[in-house]
């Protein structure tokens, strides 16, 4: 690797503008959607050995075996994994601090060039090898695995460039006879990247952010995403990342937490996941505090309970897609999912029959096999247990079913699209997060508008997305303002899925998170430790100051 002192070029460069990834059909007939299907046979037939990736060395981890399943067929191991031990871990820590010197003497010119290299070959060769992963690892449908995998991955690299370019011009102001300089250091230690299982594109953006401001990273995929992020950490070998930039440690969790999260180096937690899981990082590193060399810098993005408010004045048919696509695209699985929605009692008599015939309609299956459907199955057995036990509540406590409400785990892990209806807007189906395709609809009177509004502000923990449907301009500023703090993402007529990066920065806040806003610049100043530096060009000679004269 580059040291330092070999560095070969001085300018002040503009880093190529960013431009989102244009999103692919998969209409029949159209030649991605051939490329997409000749991939998933490819890496469908072969079952893979998933190793960890320490110091750019492949090794299976030296814990339990793992198989990694189709959620949709779950009879089908695609791959084996071992979980990485608490050895394991150190291993990659060590890994991590062995590059440091040469990634961070490393010009921002030259890291950013490796991820905008890995951008170009996502849009290009690699596009269907991880958007194939995404299907056949995840279920998701073609397009959900294009406007995630591809698309979001892509912009996420690219628009992190533009940023982090950005953020290094941050410069402070000078007296005169003084240049004042600030400098952008990595944190000293490594960052751990802890990821979910719903996003290949917030996989590969939590270790590559930090990455690119000449942090080195340890890097801990979800178990049920592994697939696909043992193309995602070939790919950034190709692009050029350095060995033990990223380093990959396979499994679940155990070894994170006793090696990795109480190590003195840890320097930051970049982590996305459930609230639950971020709370307990947090207890462990609030426990060590003493323990480290530095503060650990923690980001995290959680959960959701995302809602959708249907103003009396709202579209009928808007309000029929935006709930359908919001809460039922990828299963319910998106952080930003509709998952509780409040409808006038006119407009619900009005859009009732038509949502549950639009609902029950869904095409659901194998979408590794069909390219031609709306959904797959839920990620794995917990995710189903869980899902199936909120939908048995339905015909007690009030909760009504309203469509769905089928579920079967012979094959897959498929769970039918649902809607539950309750009167009482406290019931569970309004607070809790299933992370599926469950939508609670809480059917309110007119004239109980601003008392509907008031309450379903905070009867969720979570701030993450949220929607306005309303055709009436005051009511929708007037929501706006009344939620404010209740999403980070609030959308004015759409569903509140789909943030696209550089457009809708992403996060919310309570319990959904830090709000650091993935894929901005925001997210990025917490991967810096800056420097100011002041030079006097002509420094006094005499102590006394004029008055002691
Ligand atoms: N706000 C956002 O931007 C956003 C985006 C995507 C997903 N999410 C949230 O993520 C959740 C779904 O993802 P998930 O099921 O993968 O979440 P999860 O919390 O179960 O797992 C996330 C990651 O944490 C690891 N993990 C679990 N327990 C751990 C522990 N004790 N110590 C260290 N690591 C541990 C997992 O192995 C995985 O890699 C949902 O709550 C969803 O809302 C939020
Ligand atoms: N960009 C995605 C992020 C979802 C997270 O799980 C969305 O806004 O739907």
């Amino acid at each position: 690797m580059t040291r330092g002192n070999d560095r070969i070029m001085d300018a002040v460069t503009h880093v190529p503008a960013p431009q989102n990834e244009p999103v692919k059909s998969y209409a029949p007939g159209s030649p991605e959607r051939a490329a997409l299907e000749a991939e998933i046979k490819e890496l469908g037939s072969t079952s893979l050995e998933l190793t960890m990736t320490i110091g750019g060395r492949r090794r299976p981890g030296g814990g339990r075996g793992i198989d990694v399943v189709e959620p949709h067929n779950h009879g089908h191991v695609l791959g084996r994994m071992n979980n990485a031990t608490p050895a394991d871990a150190v291993a990659a820590i060590e890994a991590a601090r062995e590059a440091a010197p040469g990634w961070r003497a490393l010009s921002f010119d030259d890291r950013a060039a490796i991820f905008l290299r890995a951008a170009d070959l996502l849009s290009g060769p690699w596009r269907q090898v991880l958007n194939a992963a995404t299907v056949l690892g995840q279920s998701k449908s073609p397009v959900q695995a294009e406007i995630d995998a591809a698309c979001e991955l892509i912009d996420f690299w690219r628009y992190n460039v533009a940023y982090a370019r950005q953020l290094l011009s941050e410069q402070p102001g000078n007296a005169p006879g003084i240049w004042n300089r600030m400098e952008y250091r990595p944190l000293e230690g490594f960052v751990l990247a802890i990821t979910p299982f719903n996003f290949t594109s917030i996989a590969g953006n939590l270790p590559t952010a930090p990455a690119l401001l000449g942090n080195t990273v340890v890097w801990k995929p979800s178990p049920t995403q592994a697939f696909a992020a043992h193309f995602t950490m070939r790919l950034l070998e190709e692009a050029g990342l350095p060995p033990g930039v990223v380093n990959l440690l396979t499994g679940d969790h155990e070894a994170i937490a006793e090696a990795a999260v109480t190590h003195p180096d840890l320097a930051g937690i970049h982590f996305t996941g459930s609230t639950a899981t971020f709370r307990r990082l947090w207890t462990e590193v609030g426990t060590n505090i003493g323990g480290y060399r530095s503060y650990p810098r923690l980001v995290g993005e959680t959960g959701g309970k995302d809602f959708v408010v249907a103003h009396p004045s709202a579209d009928p048919a808007s309000l029929v897609t935006a709930l359908v696509r919001g809460a039922f695209e990828y299963q319910g699985q998106k952080c930003s999912a509709a998952s509780r929605a409040y409808v006038p009692r006119a407009l619900w008599r009005e859009i009732q029959d038509e949502l549950v015939s639009v609902t029950e309609s869904l095409t659901m299956g194998n979408v590794a096999e069909d390219q031609s459907l709306f959904m797959g199955a839920v990620i794995d057995e917990r995710a189903f247990a869980k899902h199936r036990a909120a939908i048995e509540r339905a015909g007690t406590d009030g909760v009504e079913l309203v469509a769905g409400g089928r579920y079967d785990d012979t094959e897959g892990y498929f769970v039918r699209p649902t809607i539950l209806r309750s009167d009482d807007p406290a019931d569970e189906i309004f607070r809790t997060e299933y992370f599926g395709p469950i939508l609670g609809v809480h059917v309110y009177d007119e004239a109980r508008y601003d008392d509907m509004l008031t309450q379903m502000e905070s009867v969720s923990p979570y701030g993450l997305t949220g929607s306005i449907m309303s055709r009436d301009r005051a009511a929708a500023a007037d929501a706006a303002a009344r939620l404010r703090f209740a999403a980070g993402n609030f959308y004015i007529n759409d569903k509140p899925t789909g943030a696209v990066v550089g457009q809708q920065p992403f996060g919310g806040a309570r319990a959904s998170g830090t709000n650091d806003k993935a894929g901005s610049i925001f997210n990025l100043l917490r991967w810096v430790n800056p420097r100011a530096l002041k030079e006097t060009f002509v420094p006094p000679t005499d102590h006394r100051y004029p008055h002691m004269r």
